[in-house]
């Protein structure tokens, strides 16, 4: 269908559009013309990526700036999902044009799922990939080749020198599977086509890492202009991502490895001492110039990049006690044992990074600024010795960075020396964590660099808190409902079991057998009533397990197993697809199952259980953060005192995105319909936290029920679901056609007309409602927290 959104032809490709997915588009638009940054909450499975994809594909091809859209999600599947719905938009485009527009968009993921290369692409690990794909590519082994030495070179890479450099694709779309069968066609290597066509795409569609992780972005998105539209979808974890592409985590053993590299590279330095004297002088003379001249060329097959990205330090010249190649090497090793030294401690330690750096200053003499250059300097010598087998160096590459970020950041970030795994541990097994307390540094050079980023997902209520932890200004924050024309999802609150007794998992009565045997009677009877599929959701892989060797014992487990299948998601990623394999099956076949998962897992994140194979959610327990996590007290207190969030609200708000991404599961569509549970006495008080389109479609009937009247209720539901529905039914309310979308902006042009002639008639003394930037925020239900996780918090003693 084609309509205008002001003055911008928009082609949909669908022949009805949801209410939703054009009030969505039409606040897209106000943000692209505005020219800012937009948080937009959409109802599961209401569309967002085509809406997103058709808006900004019309705004592109309209706007005479033609601005790139980098559209950033979370998931392989959720890319290539992304990029399937582009080639049937633009496949629409061109049947309504009656042309074919030029138009290029890729998809970029990981050498490990695009590699064609017979013997690398069978590497397990991504990291060892990646290293081998840089000795079959780097420049000097190319070099090396033509000297006339033996070395190997990677045909794939090369076979894309002898085409030209903007078009090693043709224009189109391509989903990643095409793209690696376009390589395995024509020989030429997927990875290394789609990140050198960047520059000459208007749509690119990637993993967050691209953008936010600096060591990353540096390489991949460096040239990317200010003026191109960044999305993240599926933003809910967003600030987690932030965090996390700048922590690491040193233990003995990877400093043991980091010895070993350092020890490596010192024979190499004298090997090359004898053999190629010139080439490390030659090195030394660049590094007086700055990192810049260095590294020239900062070429795709970089070992690393600098993880902080500042522009004037690669202008600096390197410190004259890490110019030579082998005072670097000591310098690091120095660096090393100074760290073992600090993991032998018995007691935990957290210590602010400046602190650390004095302490280091005065044991070692090691002063900050040659710190600051560690990452650089140490690609730069992998360079000059050409090292081929850059995986063993790995470890010493964390040291690098670890170096460089503790001596860039004094704000935001936290030392912590844990010397045992866990409580009861006996046997050190210290972890020294350099943790990121602050999720607005790692995505600060992506709002200042890109004039419009769009945060959106199903579940980010409350709008306010991304703009205040991420620290940045909206110009448009807003929710969305779903429109729906029969009642096609069930939100219910169960706090008690049939017996009247509640049922919660906080840690206080988690284990409670009569909490387990409610929990479990819970599930029994929802594995009755429902038809084909349930996913269960626990709040830890700890808390499932136990609860499930318990209902074993209660003979609870059999009894479900006459109705249902039942299958187990865990840690382990392959036996947990095939876990989700037979479920489906099971779903397909009419036996129906149940599959128990932990929230924060892989299948609450990016499973979808369309139709059949979900039929029913059910919550066991708030899924809250594990609070005696002293790296989450420290993120906390860093909250606290930063941002104005209050842990409790911070906590309440984590854990109900989380809980509303599970539910949020089971409803893919506007046909699909499905029961959604959340089984904890606390959800009654925090159901104000949900998004708005859950809590909107919660009555007051069903919350804080108990098993049997669930049960009830859920029946009843299911029942009056199974009768027939023809798409017919939604037309004019959940779904427009073109007519009834002109009908919808003529009454609201009547209403606006009438507005205005209102307001006219009255005095305009109305003060413009604040944005409410610096106003700490205070949601509803955050005061009640009553959890007994949370009073385990005890922020301010470290
Ligand atoms: N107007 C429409 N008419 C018919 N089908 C549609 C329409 N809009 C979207 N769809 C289809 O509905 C399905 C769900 O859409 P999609 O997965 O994009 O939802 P979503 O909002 O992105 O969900 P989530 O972000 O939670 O994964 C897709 O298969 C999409 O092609
Ligand atoms: S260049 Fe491409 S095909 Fe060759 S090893 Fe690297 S990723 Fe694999």
């Amino acid at each position: 269908m084609k309509f205008y959104i002001d003055d911008l032809p928009v082609l949909f490709p669908y022949p009805r559009i949801y209410p939703e997915q054009y009030a969505y588009m039409c606040d897209l638009k106000k943000t692209l013309d505005a020219g800012g940054h937009c948080v937009l909450e959409m109802p599961s499975g209401t569309g967002k990526t085509v809406s997103l994809l058709s808006l900004i594909v019309a705004y592109q091809q309209f706007d005479p700036a033609h601005r790139k859209l980098i559209y950033c999600s979370r998931t392989m599947s959720e890319i290539e999902k992304a990029l399937t719905e582009l080639k049937a938009l633009m496949k629409f485009r061109t049947q309504q044009l009656g042309y074919v527009e030029d138009f290029r968009a890729l998809g970029l993921t990981s050498r490990k799922n695009l590699c064609l290369h017979p013997s690398v692409k069978k590497e397990k690990s991504g990291a060892v990939v990646d290293a081998r794909c840089r000795s079959l590519t780097a420049g000097f082994v190319k070099e090396k080749k033509e000297r006339g030495e033996n070395v190997e070179l990677c045909v794939y890479h090369e076979n894309l020198d002898l085409l030209e450099p903007h078009n090693l694709i043709p224009p189109g779309v391509f989903t990643l599977d095409g793209l690696i069968r376009y390589g395995e066609q024509h020989k030429q290597c997927p990875y290394f086509s789609a990140r050198r066509m960047m520059p000459f795409c208007n749509v690119i569609i990637y993993s967050y890492h691209y953008l936010l992780d600096p060591k990353i972005a540096e390489r991949v998105s460096r040239e990317l202009s200010k003026d191109c539209i960044v999305v993240f979808d599926e933003a809910h974890n967003i600030d987690n991502v932030c965090i996390e592409s700048l922590s690491i985590d040193l233990t003995e053993d990877s400093l043991r490895k980091a010895s070993r590299g350092a020890a490596n590279l010192e024979r190499k330095i004298d090997e090359m001492k004898n053999t190629d004297a010139e080439k490390l002088q030659n090195e030394y003379a660049k590094l007086v110039e700055g990192l810049r001249e260095a590294d020239e060329a900062r070429e795709e097959d970089q070992f690393m990049a600098n993880p902080t990205l500042p522009d004037d330090l690669l202008k600096e010249a390197v410190p004259g006690n890490i110019r030579r190649a082998e005072h670097f090497v000591t310098f690091l090793k120095r660096f090393i044992e100074y760290l073992k030294t600090r993991m032998k401690v018995t007691h935990t330690i957290s210590e602010t990074p400046l602190s650390f750096l004095a302490h280091l200053k005065d044991l070692t003499f090691i002063e900050r600024k040659p710190l600051r250059f560690c990452a650089e300097r140490l690609t730069s010598l992998v360079r000059t010795l050409e090292l081929i087998n850059i995986e063993d160096y790995q470890p010493l590459q964390e040291v690098a960075t670890f170096a460089t970020l503790a001596a860039t950041y004094d704000k935001g970030f936290l030392l912590i020396l844990e010397p045992f795994e866990s409580e009861t541990a006996t046997v050190p097994n210290p972890i020294l964590h350099f943790t990121c307390l602050d999720a607005a540094i790692a995505i600060k050079p992506v709002l200042d660099r890109f004039s419009s980023v769009i945060i959106t997902s199903g579940t980010l209520s409350p709008l306010e808190m991304y703009p205040k932890m991420l620290g940045f200004t909206t110009v448009l924050q807003e929710s969305y409902s779903m429109t729906l024309a029969r009642r096609s999802f069930l939100p219910m609150i169960v706090t008690r079991g049939s017996d009247q007794a509640q049922i919660s998992s906080s840690f206080q009565i988690r284990n409670d057998p009569g909490v387990v045997r409610n929990y479990g009677n819970l599930l029994l009877e929802f594995s009755r009533i429902t038809p084909d599929g349930v996913v269960v959701f626990f709040p830890s892989y700890l808390y499932m397990e136990s609860i499930i060797s318990m209902w074993q014992g209660m003979g609870i487990l059999d009894s479900i197993w006459n109705y249902k299948l039942i299958l187990v998601e865990t840690p382990d990623s392959q036996e947990s697809s095939l876990a989700l394999e037979t479920y489906r099956t099971a779903c397909c076949n009419g036996r129906g199952a149940i599959l128990l998962c932990v929230a924060r897992g892989k299948v609450s994140e990016g499973i979808d259980f369309d139709h059949h194979y979900g039929r029913a959610v059910i919550c066991i327990g708030v899924p809250f953060q594990y609070t005696e996590s002293r790296i989450l007290k420290a993120r906390l207190e860093f909250l606290r005192e930063n941002y104005r969030i209050r842990e409790n609200d911070f906590l309440s708000f984590d854990a109900m995105r989380h809980a509303a991404q599970c539910l949020g599961r089971v409803l893919r569509g506007k046909d699909d319909y499905g029961v959604m549970v959340m089984a904890d006495r606390r959800f009654q008080k925090k159901r104000s936290q949900l998004p708005r389109w859950i809590s909107q479609a919660m009555r007051e009937s069903e919350t804080s029920l108990s098993t049997d009247m669930a049960v009830a209720t859920a029946k009843n539901f299911l029942r009056t679901m199974a009768q027939p529905f023809k798409p017919k039914d939604q037309e004019g309310i959940s779904t427009w056609s073109l007519k009834d979308l002109e009908r919808h902006l003529q009454k609201r042009m009547e209403e606006e007309e009438k507005l205005r002639q209102e307001s006219a008639q009255e005095s305009a003394g109305y003060n413009q409602m604040s944005n409410g930037t610096g106003v700490v925020i205070e949601m509803d239900g955050f005061d009640d927290i009553d959890d007994e996780e949370l009073m385990a918090l005890d922020v301010t003693s470290n």
